[in-house]
């Protein structure tokens, strides 16, 4: 509910927003150059500064102080009406006032979109719309980063979102504020709040001459700093009397006497009217008002990264180009997603389907209507877990459709869980999903099934299942990998591990020639790190194999770590590869395993090669951030990958430490054993906000995961609670 109301209000919306915001932002500019140009009122009173005024501005008619303590006199001197700042200090006119054209030109668009009062109220409407966003803007924000007390939490996801949620987290209060404040003055501007005070009653005034301003005890006790606005009795008319408005209140003071005659104080909710001015327009306070502005310049950046979002891949529709109508559909995906990387699994699933000649569309789980397929074969639920065990957002209300369904589709369903098997309720969601169906009496088309931390692998292997179920070849990397492969030589190699009977290689390729509009575009292998993963298709297979970069485009080769699988095919053919041969491969970006760029020290765990992508944050780590490397092989001597590197990249300051655990030394420790060893050392570091990056086998990243649950217990953390953090991330095979 939340997220579609977001969504629809921010499509319909976003243009209007955007003028309201940055016509807004470019009016608090003005209070901002008007304080900066004005200096500070004297410790001076009234009635002191009134006779200054006077005495220089011949047909004196009226004082206006504005919050910015910008002074203007108003006079009318044989026939001329004029308008002046003065001097504060002085009282002598500075400079006539002259009104900016644009300043007007922006005012009304900001107020009323140039188009009167039907204008004035399109503009509460679009405030309306701001103060929507932004509060459904934070609803959603926490629950995509885990909740209230994470929202400002480092985030996860593609550029748009995380441009989106962190210029969101930045300027929403802003814009929650200007919003409210903004619909406040519409309902002042148009009579829709409580009536104010009631102008003071006259009483009779003594007409006993007319005394300098600077004699009069009344205007005598009102500080300068307290004036809104004096209005000057007419010189021919002894019975006529000053009028004061001040931040207090109004009321008439007796030109002769001096005295006040009659006073009405301003009520609170004209104090409140005028706080919430003071805090809509900056006037009167220029430092808020410019961080206001501010805000509201972000609104185009949220509006192009909320539009790029809905135009992107995260959308159904965007899968549904081919346009296949859900009346001739065969296959129905549903897609239960948070953070929206289930979506590019259904794609490839929808794509491969699709190729083999299917008919699939794709739908958010929230939007299961049965009743639209009419050709309906087999319905593949996608489905991953957020919270603690709990729906992700595009599934909301899904168990409860399951739970009222009268009749159960005819069409089976199969459930694919994504999830991450270090949170204790693994995939918990999609299980219950497929339980809630089961007992609802829908055939299941096969076993439910886990994709782990976004397992190319797992996810793969399913696909096999599905293809053979649906009797199709299904090829689940049909990204059109084989279109997107380029002919990588390689360049060198380094080879390990023959005596502890585990071949491994360090390969280097050389980069491609890559087409100008790729290098213009970031395309392809234009533009990668460390941590990115290539997928290499061998030969006489189309299915890729992918493994991670322990190099970057800056340090002009490919490198990846290869250990010969037994009856691997890619493994068998890399290791065969020798200087000149060649491979073809493709790019596949992996932001989930970059080092998040600060300064906060990096603790990089690997093993095997799993070295490659920690490796290769070593070499670009020219800014001497502090990385503390734990790597486990089996022996110093045999398949210490990069043993040959480590001690100039310590030299260089690249590397602050290095511990290795060699499971076949007469030691026989593993790389949790030595963190248990140095665990004072790694809740320091941990409490200095250092990061966690682990890289290897499954095993070996559960073995670290319980050795650092036991590390971290004493600081009140735990791997979980470091990874909603986004402080602890894995990248596992
Ligand atoms: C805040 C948060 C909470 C999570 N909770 C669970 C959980 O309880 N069980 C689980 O198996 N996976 C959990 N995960 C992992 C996600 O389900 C997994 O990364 C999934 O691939 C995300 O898919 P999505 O990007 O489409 O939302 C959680 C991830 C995050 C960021």
């Amino acid at each position: 509910m939340i997220r579609p109301l977001h969504r629809w209000v921010g499509l319909a919306a976003a243009l209007f927003v955007c003028v309201t915001a940055l016509s807004g932002g470019v009016l608090a500019l003005y209070p901002a150059a008007e304080a900066i140009g004005t200096m500070a009122a004297p410790p001076t009173d009234v009635g002191s500064f009134a006779a200054l005024v006077q005495d220089t501005v011949p047909g004196l008619e009226q004082i206006r102080r504005a919050p910015s303590g910008q002074i203007t006199a108003f006079a009318y001197d044989g026939g001329v009406a004029s308008k002046w700042i003065v001097d504060p200090e002085t009282g002598v006119p500075t400079s006539p006032v002259t009104q900016s054209p644009t300043k007007i030109w922006i005012t009304d668009l900001h107020r009323a979109f140039l188009a009167g009062d039907a204008g004035r109220i399109a503009t509460a409407v679009v405030s309306l719309a701001m103060l929507v966003l932004s509060v459904s803007g934070f609803m959603l924000a926490a629950r995509r980063i885990g909740g209230w007390r994470r929202l400002f939490a480092p985030l996860k996801g593609s550029l748009p979102q995380r441009l989106h949620l962190e210029v969101a987290r930045f300027a929403g209060i802003g814009l929650l504020l200007s919003s409210l404040t903004g619909l406040w003055l519409f309902a002042a501007t148009f009579g829709l709040l409580p009536g104010g005070a009631a102008l003071p009653a006259l009483p009779p005034v003594s007409g006993s001459g007319s005394a300098s301003p600077a004699a009069l005890s009344a205007l005598k006790d009102i500080p300068l700093s307290h004036l809104r606005e004096l209005s000057f009795p007419r010189i021919d008319n002894l019975r006529d009397v000053y009028t004061i408005k001040t931040v207090d209140g109004m009321g008439y003071v007796d030109q002769g006497t001096g005295a006040m005659l009659s006073w009405s104080a301003r009520t609170p909710l004209q104090q409140l009217s005028d706080f919430i001015k003071m805090l809509h327009t900056g006037k009167g306070a220029a430092v808020l008002g410019l961080i206001l502005g501010l805000c509201a310049a972000c609104v185009p950046i949220l509006a192009m990264t909320g539009l790029l979002q809905q135009s992107g891949r995260f959308s159904p529709s965007s899968f549904n180009k081919r346009r296949t109508s859900p009346k001739d559909a065969d296959t129905v995906i549903l897609v239960g997603s948070e953070g929206g990387t289930t979506w590019t699994f259904a794609q490839t699933l929808s794509k491969a389907l699709a190729q083999a000649g299917g008919k699939p569309v794709v739908a958010a789980m929230s939007d299961f209507t049965p009743e639209r397929y009419d050709h309906v074969a087999r319905y593949l639920i996608l489905a991953a877990t957020s919270g603690d065990g709990d729906a992700p957002s595009s599934a909301d209300g899904f168990l409860d459709r399951l739970a009222s369904m009268q009749h159960p589709p005819t069409a089976p369903f199969a459930v694919l869980g994504f999830g991450d098997s270090t949170f204790p309720r693994y995939c918990a969601y999609a299980d219950s999903v497929a339980a809630e169906a089961r007992k609802a009496g829908w055939r299941e088309l096969m076993p439910a099934a886990h994709v782990d931390r976004q397992s190319r692998q797992d996810f793969t292997s399913w696909g096999e299942a599905l293809a053979e179920k649906l009797g199709v070849a299904l090829s689940l990397d049909s990204k059109n990998t084989e279109a997107r492969a380029v002919t990588l030589p390689l360049l060198s190699r380094r080879d390990y591990g023959e005596e502890v009977q585990a071949p491994t290689a360090i390969l280097r390729f050389a980069l491609p020639r890559i087409p100008l509009c790729s290098r213009l575009m970031g395309h392809g292998f234009a533009r990668f790190q460390a941590g990115d993963l290539i997928g290499i298709i061998p030969e006489g297979d189309t299915v890729p194999r992918y493994y991670s970069l322990a190099s970057g485009r800056r340090d002009g080769f490919i490198e990846i770590c290869v250990r010969k699988q037994a009856g691997g095919l890619c493994s068998g053919q890399l290791m065969e590869l020798r200087p000149g041969g060649t491979v073809k491969a493709f790019l596949r970006r992996n932001p989930g395993f970059y080092p998040v760029d600060d300064r906060s020290p990096l603790i990089l765990i690997g093993a095997g090669t799993g070295i490659g992508p920690l490796a290769g944050f070593v070499r670009a780590n020219t800014a001497r951030r502090p990385m503390h490397l734990y790597f486990g092989a089996r022996s110093q001597t045999s398949d210490l990958l990069y043993g040959e590197d480590f001690g100039r990249w310590q030299a260089e300051g690249r590397l602050s430490s290095l511990v290795t655990a060699f499971s076949r030394s007469a030691e026989h420790a593993y790389v949790q054993d030595l963190l248990r060893r140095d665990a004072d050392v790694i809740r320091q570091l941990i409490g200095t906000g250092a990061r966690i990056m682990i890289c290897g086998g499954r095993g070996m990243a559960a073995g670290v995961a319980a050795a650092m649950e036991d590390i971290l217990s004493p600081l009140s953390l735990s791997p979980i609670t470091l990874k909603a953090e986004g402080r602890y991330v894995e990248d596992v095979y």
